[in-house]
């Protein structure tokens, strides 16, 4: 049977029925770029809240593709907490005593909460697992029941508890019988391993809780900002004087100007100069020898470009920064399979001035994670700047790089002139890397691009040599893809590699060790990684949907091989992820489903997968469309399942039953699990 070009291919024997042989329908990467994620509160527009969010352009103001984009998808998102039927108070669950006693208003009684709540779970471990249904054994089945509590079982494990020797979750945590036990007297008594907790410190705490505090502060705006506020100065005053100065200004000194690009020319002579000292020292630093001009800093900007750490990152893994579902406990599970360069989910400058609780939440590292960079997008340096100043600070040595989004395509933020806008504005751009460098201190400040605004019209080949050499960027990566480019068509290799050179060339002129440069767009093998770095002289090569469809992608691209992973060890990819999404997300009744709705997210791109045993020629290609085909057991099936009840089914092998008030969203309304969607 001759399959349509473009489609996997799978051998005839895993092909369901000729009457049954559809393609899967073609996942929409556009769609789950600009649309998944959870809306970060009022301030906050992640990658995907901007469609999701309230503050999107009403229907009636879209344009007739935004309206396009739009069918089909979940467009108001929204997942609600799950909570336990009582509110046990914090305090009482952590053993100690609430100050408000009786005035609280959760309960204090443990006993009568225990009554109430959910029994616990257990993680089945995957010796468990078989390959035919039910796959797992009824989880819901406890081992050890306490005999005065009947929701307790005495013989689970919390992973917490495991991991850290106490849980913060105390009373609350759905494994609480694995860190409980009655005293003498019959009291319940929370267990604490002091050993493992000494141990856990510095392998298993996350870092960087930048706390209601601080994010008071910047609601305030109290929070002092001495770097910025010079740098600010230092542009306002350069532009004032060039005001007046007019028409002094020698337009052959100007950096290139663009006809198609929106900076003016004052915003150009501005850049020219506040860039000035900066490209000396980095020169002299990168040289070794000194410049002739005079390099005076600005006094009360403490830090100068020759106390920058250098990126070594030529050879290194780089897992790109994937808003919602690139979330901590994901890039844990790449770490665990290889990945050595992991960076947060874009978080937006404005919202972190705004102290939003959400947005700082992106900046939160495990220990597990080795270089890892927090993303920002803004439209200007007086939002990105500050918000490098607090980062830097608040993060103080936890943190490798700040990347700038220059990529970010979804209209919101483009039209706001941050993300993918910037590309087009490369005065401004220069003036925000200048001053994040500043600001930042030791921290390096990278910078991420597409090849341009719109196809046709690439711009990444003049913007690249100027962030390495100019601004100081201490390392690019570019993803081969325009704006306007949809993930359908491949991303364009051939330029990345002239990107590459053009960046090269610039700094054998001024005699500067290179930078590091990363190329993106669907590597989804250790073959389609390899030649891409041999191809195009990349320093490694970012992976994005190839990371989510298979995060094993890591271990293949070291080994350089391409593993028949069986659905059993995919299982245990899925199990590690919810023990890792319990870790962060929480033990408790709303960590759980939190974890589920995450864990359904992560499927919702795992299912994607067509297991390389089954095809006639490797490796599997990203955007190859999967006929409809059975898997090697019925397990290996179940998990090409593209239907979120089964990807809810395989969240609850692990996290036991869903509750009912739970639901989950997809991005697709076809398929929506629990909510009116499913059943209409
Ligand atoms: C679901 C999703 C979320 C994304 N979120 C971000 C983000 O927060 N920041 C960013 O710079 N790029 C984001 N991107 C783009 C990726 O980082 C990457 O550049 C792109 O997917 C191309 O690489 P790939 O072909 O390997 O997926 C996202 C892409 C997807 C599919």
């Amino acid at each position: 049977m001759t399959l349509p070009a473009g489609t996997a291919p799978v051998k005839a024997e895993y092909l369901l029925p000729v009457t049954n042989i559809s393609l899967r329908s073609a996942p929409d990467d556009d769609a789950a770029e600009g649309t998944t994620s959870i809306s970060r509160g009022q301030t906050s527009i992640g990658y995907g809240d901007a469609r999701d969010s309230k503050s999107g352009p009403s229907r009636g103001r879209m344009s007739k593709e935004q309206k396009k984009a739009q069918r089909g998808a979940n467009k108001g998102r929204r997942f609600g907490k799950v909570r336990d039927e009582l509110d046990l108070c914090w305090r009482v669950a952590n053993g100690a005593i609430c100050e408000y006693g009786a005035e609280c208003r959760f309960t204090h009684d443990i006993a009568a909460y225990l009554a109430a709540k959910a029994q616990d779970l257990r993680i089945p471990d995957t010796s468990e697992i078989s390959n035919e249904p039910p796959f797992t054994p009824d989880v819901t089945n406890m081992g050890e029941p306490h005999p005065g509590h009947a929701s307790l079982d005495l013989s689970t494990t919390c992973p917490i508890f495991a991991e850290t020797g106490e849980c913060r979750y105390g009373f609350k945590c759905r494994f609480l019988g694995g860190h409980v036990r009655s005293d003498d007297s019959g009291k319940l008594q929370l267990l604490r391993d002091e050993d493992k907790k000494a141990r856990a410190a510095s392998t298993s705490r996350e870092v960087n809780f930048v706390g209601p505090e601080i994010q008071k502060l910047l609601r305030s705006r109290k929070y002092p900002l001495p770097i910025s506020d010079a740098y600010l100065r230092e542009l306002q005053e350069q532009a004032d004087a060039e005001k007046e100065s007019k028409p002094a200004a020698d337009a052959s000194s100007i950096v290139v100007a663009e006809p198609d690009q929106e900076m003016e020319l004052e915003e150009k002579q501005v850049l020219v100069k506040a860039t000035k000292p900066l490209v000396e020292e980095l020169v002299e630093k990168r040289t070794g020898e000194p410049t002739t001009v005079s390099q005076v800093d600005t006094p009360d900007v403490p830090m100068r470009f020759s106390e920058k750490k250098r990126l070594h990152w030529s050879g290194k893994t780089y897992l790109a920064p994937l808003t919602t579902v690139g979330n901590l406990p994901f890039r844990r599970l790449c770490v665990k399979y290889g990945v050595d360069i992991t960076c947060g989910e874009m978080g937006l400058a404005t919202s972190f001035l705004a102290g939003s609780k959400e947005e700082w939440s992106l900046v939160r590292r495990h220990p597990a994670e080795s270089i890892f960079g927090v993303q920002v997008a803004g439209n200007k340096p007086s939002t990105l700047v500050p918000t490098a100043e607090v980062i830097a600070k608040e993060c103080a040595g936890n943190i490798d790089f700040v990347d700038v989004n220059c990529g970010c395509p979804i209209d919101l933020v483009f039209k706001a002139g941050s993300g993918s806008a910037l590309l087009d504005a490369p005065g401004k751009l220069g003036k925000i890397v200048v001053g994040m460098n500043k600001a930042l201190g030791e921290i390096p400040v990278t910078v991420k691009l597409r090849t341009g605004v719109k196809d046709g019209r690439n711009t990444a080949h003049k913007l690249m040599p100027r962030a390495a050499v100019e601004w100081g960027a201490g390392c690019i990566t570019l993803h081969g893809r325009t704006r306007q480019q949809r993930y359908t068509r491949l991303a364009d290799w051939d330029y990345i590699r002239e990107c590459v050179d053009a960046v090269r060339g610039r700094e054998a002129d001024e005699d500067l060790p290179p930078v590091p440069i990363f190329g993106g767009g669907d590597c989804y093998s250790a073959q389609d990684y390899w030649s891409n770095v041999e191809n195009t002289g990349v320093d490694g090569v970012m992976v994005g949907r190839g990371a989510l469809i298979k995060p094993w992608i890591f271990t293949e691209i070291k080994e350089r091989r391409e593993w028949d992973i069986s659905a059993r060890e995919r299982l245990d990819i899925i199990r590690t992820y919810a023990e890792y999404g319990i870790s962060h997300f929480g033990s408790d009744t709303t960590g759980i489903n939190t974890t589920r709705r995450y864990l359904c997210e992560a499927l919702s791109f795992q299912y994607r997968y067509v297991p390389i045993g089954l095809l006639e020629t490797l490796p599997g290609r990203i955007n190859d469309r999967a006929p409809a085909f059975r898997g090697r057991d019925e397990l290996e099936t179940l998990l090409a399942s593209g239907d979120s009840k089964d990807w809810v089914k395989i969240s609850e092998m692990f996290l036991g039953p869903a509750p009912e008030s739970w639901t989950f969203m997809p991005k697709h309304k076809s398929n929506a699990y629990g909510g009116e969607e499913s059943q209409g």
